[in-house]
């Protein structure tokens, strides 16, 4: 199986990183616009094959598309990150146009790919790559709701410190500061509501904490996260190459699902050899109702700042 991530730089080299390490595909080509970049990542990786131990074939490119052809996967985190203070709504005006052209470079050497999105603000780069590639929408998949709903575990984990696999939880909605949605509800600590082990006031600030969980490392570090991000981005992969059929929240194109039409943001997903093959309904009460629509308002608001790039 092959992987082609378009993007060599922090999150594209963690995902590649991981990828290989964990062995889930047996190709992966990191491509970049910067010389010789996508190489050098490519062969560092490629040195550590003998001492974690693994078979995947790692290989750089610059921007020579024919290396990435026949990819079952391709991964875009090409384009700018935020800085500390801004949000992520801020690139689109740089990212838009570097996604769009690589969803078509991609396509033309791999037409049967499943494309998946991670380039912020990641929903309406979602948007735009389906409505620009015409690709059905199950082949289109933003990666946000799988980090955010690892950080919103690992905070849950801290408030109970208790070891954040034997918790289970999900953010949906927009992959922003205000538009996701933590469901603390219907969270738990092996089978039971965390609601019997936190008050009220921990969960709030578990989920507010979830909420900027990327701006927050953004000011902490100077540049926005990768190897959280990187290692969402390899979970969902897996599940696709390997046909998990892992529910997992995703920025998908919605057709009434979650009250919603046009738009795409993130609902809870199986994802499976063919990408998206269900969006399942989690029967959100009324209160995560209006969450949702409020979510779904911000992110169609990002996406009108399209209609120049799709024109
Ligand atoms: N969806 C998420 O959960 C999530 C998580 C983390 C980061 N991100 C986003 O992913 C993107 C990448 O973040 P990063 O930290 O890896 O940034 P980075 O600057 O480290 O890497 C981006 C790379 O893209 C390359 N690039 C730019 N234009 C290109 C083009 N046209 N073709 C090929 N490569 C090109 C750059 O040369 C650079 O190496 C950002 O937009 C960031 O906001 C999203
Ligand atoms: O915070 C960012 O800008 C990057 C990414 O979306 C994240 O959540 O880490």
């Amino acid at each position: 199986m092959k992987v082609t991530i378009v993007g060599a730089g922090n999150v594209g080299a963690t995902c590649a990183d991981v990828i290989s390490y964990r062995g889930i595909a047996s190709e992966v080509v990191l491509l970049d616009i910067k010389e010789g970049f996508a190489e050098g990542k490519a062969m560092d990786i490629m040195q550590c094959a003998t001492t974690t131990g693994f078979n995947t074939r790692v290989s750089g490119s610059t921007s020579d598309y024919t290396k990435t052809a026949g990819s079952d996967v391709v991964v875009i985190t090409s384009g700018i990150p935020r800085k500390p203070g801004m949000t992520r709504e801020e690139l689109i005006g740089i990212n838009a146009g570097i996604v769009k052209s690589v969803a078509d470079n991609v396509l033309q050497h791999s037409p049967d790919a499943i494309i998946v999105v991670v380039s912020n603000p990641m929903d309406t780069m979602t948007y735009l790559t389906l409505k620009a590639t015409g690709l059905p929408k199950n082949r289109i998949i933003g990666m946000g709701g799988a980090l955010d709903s690892s950080r919103f575990k690992y905070f849950l984990s801290t408030a109970l410190e208790r070891p954040a696999n034997d918790v289970q939880g999900m953010v949906i909605g927009g992959h922003g500061d205000t538009t996701m949605i933590p469901l603390t509800r219907l969270a738990s600590y092996n089978g039971s509501p965390v609601a019997n082990f936190l008050s009220q006031d921990a969960l709030d600030k578990v989920a507010a904490d979830t909420m900027v969980g990327g701006a927050t490392l953004t000011g902490l570090l100077g540049t926005s996260a990768w190897y959280a991000p990187g290692a969402s981005v390899a979970y969902l992969v897996d599940s696709i190459l390997n046909d998990q059929k892992k529910m997992i929240p995703c920025s998908v194109m919605l057709d009434g699902e979650y009250g919603q039409n046009d738009i795409c943001m993130g609902v809870p997903c199986l994802i499976g050899k063919n990408g998206v093959e269900a969006i399942v309904d989690v029967n959100l009460d009324d209160k995560e109702k209006a969450l949702f629509a409020k979510s779904a308002d911000a992110v169609r608001n990002m996406n009108d700042a399209l209609k120049s790039v799709l024109s």
